[in-house]
């Protein structure tokens, strides 16, 4: 491969170019499932629409622009093979429960090492690693005696231990249009006509059943033994958090998210300690997957309406600008519990009526609900908090009626 010269003439992915491996989706042999194949170094051996890196992708067709990356550059794997064990759990074997990410995707290289000895070029699309965090409310709440360092898991400095992992999108089409109640074409046509034609193999490549939409993945932190998550009597506390980076990383007053998430750390250390685990999942899906401008938008609208901003119209002004409430597809989410073997959760710690509904009917047991505390909900984040309870969000409290809604009040653009 090292004297393979970069071609120069446009090299069309429209139809079939050579005899590439073909994928078994959910073959629970890795030999008969085979890898996916995304690499552009031999587009003969390519067997999925679109490239590696979700969204990061055009950042790299921007380096090979730019000269700056060679475009048959190939990755050198050594060392990268995944710090903790995970799988293969018995949802890896089911074509219809993992549909959205591979789940053979972080030991691809050695999955697959048939193909890798062929010179075939594809690479992990999740990497498994080990980390130390460390967040000021979790050292509030060491300081507040709510959590006990032990040495190990939990420092007295507010370092805890996680096995961490970043997983790209990886869509198996017939499951996906199955998951959503659609055809395949549909969800073909859909694809393509609404990125502006981005992937004519969508509709040129009946042949090709897996696609790597250039969209953001998700990254997951895991508490205590990683591999005690699939054992359903060991207890274990679960967050599925949409990122929301203007409370998340700045602090932004306006949504409980930060707190939420803090407190989902606080319940897995708590868990992990007592013999348990936990696990936070990190989802891309910024402003319900409807992007931060968008958010802001609806923002400034909430904020600018006759009245103020108030929790009765709360999610109609994000329906006025991005025409739905939310496009975050949480039937997709549980996959990734999937993929870590979870089929019981004790403690999940959520009030999204739609990440439960979505986590049960796709068939894992959730024993109990966590709200978050009230103490931690911002004062302008009052509004958001009293429309979602009013709207189905789970609640140990009372729920606002429509004329309570009308007095739930936040603050003005200027003050
Ligand atoms: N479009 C839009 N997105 C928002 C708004 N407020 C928060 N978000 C986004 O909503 C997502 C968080 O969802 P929430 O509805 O707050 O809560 P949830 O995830 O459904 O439920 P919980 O698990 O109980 O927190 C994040 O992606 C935020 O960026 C808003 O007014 N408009
Ligand atoms: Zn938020």
């Amino acid at each position: 491969m090292a004297d393979k010269k970069p071609v120069n003439h446009i090299r069309l992915t429209s139809h079939p170019d050579g005899d590439a491996v073909s994928i078994r989706w959910g073959d629970p042999d890795p030999t008969r499932r085979g890898p996916v194949v995304a690499t552009l170094t031999e587009p003969a051996h390519r067997n999925v629409i679109g490239t590696h890196a979700g969204s990061y992708a055009v950042y790299r067709a921007l380096a090979v622009a730019a000269g700056m990356l060679p475009q048959d550059h190939r990755a050198d794997l050594k060392d990268t093979s995944p710090a903790a064990r995970i799988g293969p759990h018995p949802s890896w074997s089911n074509p219809d429960r993992i549909v959205s990410l591979d789940p053979w995707g972080a030991v691809a290289p050695q999955a697959f090492s048939a193909q890798s000895e062929q010179g075939i070029d594809f690479r992990p699309t999740i990497a498994v690693t080990r980390a130390h965090i460390n967040l000021p409310e979790l050292r509030d709440a060491v300081v507040a005696g709510r959590l006990k360092p032990d040495g190990d898991l939990l420092t007295a400095n507010g370092d805890i231990k996680v096995v961490k992992a970043a997983v790209d999108p990886v869509w198996h089409l017939p499951g996906i249009a199955k998951r959503f109640g659609m055809t395949e074409n549909a969800l073909r046509r859909g694809l393509f006509e609404q990125t502006g034609g981005m992937f004519p193999e969508l509709i040129t490549r009946p042949d090709l059943h897996v696609f790597l939409p250039p969209i953001g993945g998700l990254t997951l932190y895991a508490f205590g033994d990683i591999n005690s998550v699939s054992n359903k009597d060991i207890p274990l506390a679960v967050r599925v958090h949409d990122e929301c980076n203007g409370s998340d990383v700045f602090g932004s007053d306006i949504c409980t998210c930060r707190p939420y998430l803090a407190h989902g750390i606080e319940e897995c250390v708590r868990t992990a300690q007592a013999g348990g685990a936990g696990v936070i999942v990190y989802l891309r899906k910024e402003g319900r997957a409807l992007g931060e401008v968008t958010k802001f938008l609806v923002y400034n609208a909430r904020k600018r309406q006759e009245g103020g901003d108030s929790a009765a119209t709360y999610f109609q002004r994000t329906e006025c600008v991005a025409g739905v409430q939310d496009m975050r597809f949480q039937e997709l989410m549980p996959d990734v519990l999937h993929w870590l073997g979870i089929t019981r959760i004790h403690r999940f710690v959520s009030m999204s009526d739609m990440k439960h509904d979505a986590i049960v009917r796709s068939g894992i047991e959730i024993l109990e609900r966590v709200p978050i505390p009230e103490e931690l909900v911002p004062a302008d984040a009052k509004v958001e908090m009293e429309a979602k309870k009013a709207a189905g969000y789970f609640t140990k409290g009372p729920v606002a009626d429509a004329a309570a809604l009308t007095q739930v009040k936040g603050r003005g653009l200027d003050v």
